[in-house]
């Protein structure tokens, strides 16, 4: 009663055949135009909620956040997990205080030495290495970016970079690629929908089995971190969390082994293949955008004249590459449906009644190329981040990392990744749509983690000096 509208469901599947299933965002908007800012699907037989418009969504997300801060536990994904960890954990203390671990670990001095901008630095000098070696060559950046993103998130969690040939490291992420495409495959879908099937040996048991495969993989390691770390030396996420155990060793506590490995699975996957489709996305954009490119080398050249590094601080003297950044991950729309939320309570929405368990998902794309928010919505335009005097600004509908309580925990380590990652590429390299390519395609391979479609890139050395540090 007092739901809100929406289209007629049919039984067994709801609204699924409704959508498209090469890219369903034309039906959400479609839906939206209909039904307002607020309307209602069936997910097979679930209940739900989408909402439209970054006014839409800031009122749910951030004016209601505790309300709206549930995760469903009827997915693929929170079986496969049993809902611990951080992504997947239904709002409760054990969700709270592993988010509340994360964030302060995450932070700078949380990790020993090394700060986080080092052992991006040290990522950076691998990719300029492999970039230098391909001059000339046209090469797909997709494997070059992933590698790099997994590699900063395993010099966190594991305390060490891998050799991008390391048979461990191959395997960790294979499996976790094979796991990713499983859970918001079609397959998940059926699993979800259709309980009954789940007795029958159908392909959503291999998600199973990889999950377990990954998770015997990090207890390897956490057993050897075990053995060899110091108190009060911490060197990277799994000994900050082994503290904590010790520490919280006589109070009653949510921090477990098995938490563990579902955390660290859970920022390995999150920081992924995000961070590794912005910069594909960026890099698509930069190469056919040339003169956007060189203001960008401009204002780099500029600010760094001929200081080794750029560092995080250096951005706030760098709004058009700032502009640009955010611009990319704006017309990236990366993660277009957010994670589902659930409402954890029976509660009110635009005076609609949304009964406890229902899902909300907040369409972000939504609010990213919302007309009334954006100068230039339709295009790419790094003009939407600055004002009238260069400056840059960053508008209320820029919510790539959706909003509220549940807002992306990796925000700041994912914006210092983009910032340095791209401002020394640039700095060394002109970035250039290959001949032979033929016109450059901006659509967009739906899902969970959207993408561009694989695309070649050139590059080129910008000036003598401009080569990379040696890494052997
Ligand atoms: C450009 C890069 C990234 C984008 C666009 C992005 C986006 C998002 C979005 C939309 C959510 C869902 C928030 C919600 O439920 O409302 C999310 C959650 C999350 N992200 Fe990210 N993310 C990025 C990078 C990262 C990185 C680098 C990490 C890890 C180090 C990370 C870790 C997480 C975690 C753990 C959550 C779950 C938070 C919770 O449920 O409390 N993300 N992210």
């Amino acid at each position: 009663k007092n739901f809100p509208p929406g289209p007629t469901p049919v039984p067994f599947f709801g609204n699924l055949l409704q959508f498209n299933r090469i890219n369903p965002l034309k039906d959400f908007d479609k839906f939206a135009q209909r039904y307002g800012s607020i309307y209602a699907l069936n997910i097979g037989r679930q209940p739900a909620v989408v909402l439209t418009g970054q006014k839409m969504i800031r009122e749910a997300l951030i004016t209601k956040a505790v309300e709206f801060a549930g995760r469903s536990e009827n997915m693929m994904v929170s079986h496969i997990t049993k809902s611990k960890g951080v992504i997947m954990a239904d709002y409760g203390d054990s969700w709270r205080e592993h988010r509340r671990f994360a964030l302060t670990t995450l932070r700078n001095f949380g990790l020993g030495k090394r700060s986080m901008e080092q052992r991006i630095l040290e990522e950076v000098k691998y990719i300029c290495a492999h970039l230098e070696e391909s001059a000339g060559k046209s090469i797909d950046p997709q494997h070059l970016y992933h590698r790099a993103a997994s590699n900063i998130i395993a010099s966190i969690i594991f305390g060490s970079r891998f050799n991008y040939q390391d048979e461990y490291f191959q395997t960790l992420i294979t499996t976790m690629e094979k796991l990713t495409k499983l859970v918001i495959g079609p397959w998940a879908m059926l699993y979800e929908i259709a309980p009954v099937l789940r007795i029958f040996p159908l392909p959503f048991w291999k998600a199973f089995h990889y999950f377990e495969t990954i998770r015997k993989h990090i207890l390897k390691v956490v057993d050897e971190h075990r053995k060899s770390y110091v108190t009060g030396e911490p060197r990277d996420v799994i000994d900050c969390y082994l503290e904590e155990m010790e520490k919280r060793a006589d109070q009653r506590t949510t921090f477990n082994d098995s938490e563990m490995v579902t955390l660290l699975f859970d920022l390995f996957v999150a920081g992924t293949d995000t961070t590794s489709n912005t910069l594909r996305t960026l890099t698509l954009y930069l190469m056919t955008h040339t003169h956007i490119q060189e203001q960008c080398q401009r204002e780099i050249d500029e600010v760094l004249g001929a200081r080794e590094h750029v560092t995080y601080e250096d951005r706030n003297a760098m709004p058009f590459v700032q502009a640009v950044i955010h611009e990319g991950q704006r017309v990236g729309d990366i993660v277009p449906l957010s994670v589902f939320h659930t409402a954890r309570t029976d509660t009110q929405l635009q005076g609609y009644s949304i009964p406890k368990g229902t899902i909300i998902i907040p369409y972000l794309s939504s609010a990213l190329r919302e007309e009334s928010q954006w100068k230039f919505p339709h295009e790419f335009n790094p003009q939407n981040f600055l004002n009238e005097k260069g400056e840059f600004v960053k508008p209320d509908a820029f919510m790539p990392f959706s909003a509220g309580s549940r807002v992306c925990l990796g925000e700041n380590l994912a914006r210092m990744e983009l910032f340095l990652i791209l401002v020394t590429v640039l700095r060394q390299f002109r970035l250039i749509w290959p001949k032979d390519a033929g016109e450059p395609d901006f659509k967009y391979i739906f899902g969970g983690i959207q993408s561009v479609k694989p695309y070649r890139l050139t590059v080129q050395l910008r000036t003598p000096e401009g080569t990379c540090e040696t890494v052997h």
